[in-house]
């Protein structure tokens, strides 16, 4: 039920990218006002993961969980019914509140539900299972806006999104022996104590690292830039740019119950294979851009296959997080470590965005291929800032975590 919640999260989230243009119409707005839609969203989710953690730690994944379905179906039925601008930018905020609320407590009640040994696989199953969301809003939501008209295509998954939280309502529980679970009240210095606790656990810091370093290319490509980089940037059709962004999504899907393994195997080396992944990613974005002209379609699927295995490194993260903090303290470090992919991801969205407008001759939206490549080099800072972090708490990580204790599976 929680998978199904989080299913329809993305699927919420992601379901503005294939509706752009109509928006634009709609609304009568211009292309910045659009990208103020995603941007406003991914500054709510990223900047309510924290304030939700805590919420989940004291109330429990069940209510936090509900709330924020409920949120989710309200806004977006208000954005189906929108017709003004601001009107549209507050219910995509709810959308993002929405959003922000429903990972972390699926990640809770995984650790509730199943045994240490099969969290890693299961984690990263959850993260596959969303990104079927992403893709349920791409053809299926083009479908039902070109059949059914806006109102009516967001109202149905607004309705859709209602019934599933009431479903949920029913059957959801906290734990197997008890339906809704409370943490202990707490004072704002025990908050802020918790926290500090948690993020001076240099696990949680090496978490946060890896969430920040591995899924901002994957989010910034998805969210907004990706098509437009291929087809102005790279020379691609629109057929061909749809595609490559779906094997992004495909690469997502089979990467993560991979990695699960790999992680219940060897915990031990979940940073390194981090470092490898970044590092793949860091030399195929390099040989894209460093290509004269546009790149070959043969390197082009291929980064963009790494791009999408960046999405899956990404919650090697949370594992990390998870094995370094006490069950007290697991939403809340979680929270933690999820801002990082989405806090790089609004940098990248929106210094692209200044970037590509600086480098286009005479302003306007007719960016060029030297434009994007400018553009696009911007994750070299990420990536450096994020490669020089991961390695530095990789090694504090390691003078403190037991290693026996780890492979066994005993979390913090
Ligand atoms: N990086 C994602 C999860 C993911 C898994 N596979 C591809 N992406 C993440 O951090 N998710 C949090 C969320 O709210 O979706």
């Amino acid at each position: 039920m929680a998978l199904a919640l989080y299913l329809l999260a993305v699927f919420h989230r992601s379901s503005l990218a294939v509706a752009g243009l109509l928006a634009v119409d709609r609304f009568h707005i211009s292309a910045a006002q659009l990208a103020a839609f995603t941007m406003l969203q991914l500054l709510v989710y990223a900047a309510m993961q924290v304030p939700v953690g805590l919420l989940v730690d004291r109330f429990g994944p069940r209510r936090v969980l509900l709330t924020g379905a409920l949120l989710l179906g309200v806004s977006q039925g208000a954005f189906a019914f929108a017709t003004s601008y601001p009107a549209a930018l507050l219910a995509r905020t709810g959308v993002g509140i929405g959003d922000a609320m429903t990972f972390i407590c699926v990640l809770r009640l995984l650790a509730t539900w199943f045994p240490v040994r099969r969290i890693p696989l299961f984690t990263q199953l959850t993260g596959t299972v969303g990104q079927l969301g992403t893709m349920l809003a791409a053809a299926p939501m083009t479908l039902a806006l070109g059949a059914l008209g806006w109102s009516r295509a967001y109202g149905a998954t607004a309705l859709i999104g209602l019934v599933l939280t009431a479903l949920g309502f029913v059957v959801l529980r906290d734990a197997p022996e008890r339906r809704a679970t409370r943490g202990d009240r707490m004072a704002w210095g025990a908050v802020r104590s918790s926290l500090a606790a948690s993020w001076g656990h240099p696990g949680t810091r090496l978490g946060f690292w890896m969430h920040f370093t591995t899924q901002f290319s994957a989010t910034t490509l998805g969210l907004l830039w990706g098509y437009p980089f291929l087809v102005r940037g790279e020379g691609r059709s629109a057929g061909e740019a749809g595609v490559l962004l779906t094997l992004m999504v495909l690469a997502m899907v089979v990467a993560g119950p991979v990695l699960g393994q790999l992680v219940a195997l060897h915990p031990w080396h979940r940073s390194s294979m981090v470092l490898v992944i970044v590092l793949t990613l860091v030399a195929l974005w390099t040989a894209v851009l460093a290509w004269p002209g546009d790149a070959p379609l043969w390197l082009l699927v291929l980064m963009l296959l790494a791009c999408g295995v960046g999405g899956p490194a990404s919650v090697i993260g949370f594992d990390v997080g998870r094995t370094s903090n006490p069950a007290t303290r697991l939403a809340s470090s979680t929270g933690i470590i999820n801002m990082g992919g989405f806090t790089a991801s609004l940098l990248l969205v929106v210094a692209i965005g200044l970037v590509l407008d600086w480098r286009t001759p005479g302003g306007g939206s007719d960016y060029t291929p030297g434009a994007f490549r400018w553009a696009m080099s911007l994750q070299y800072f990420l990536w450096g800032l994020g490669l020089l972090q991961i390695w530095r708490y990789r090694l504090r990580a390691r003078r403190v975590i037991d290693r026996a204790a780890l492979q066994a599976g005993v979390a913090a």
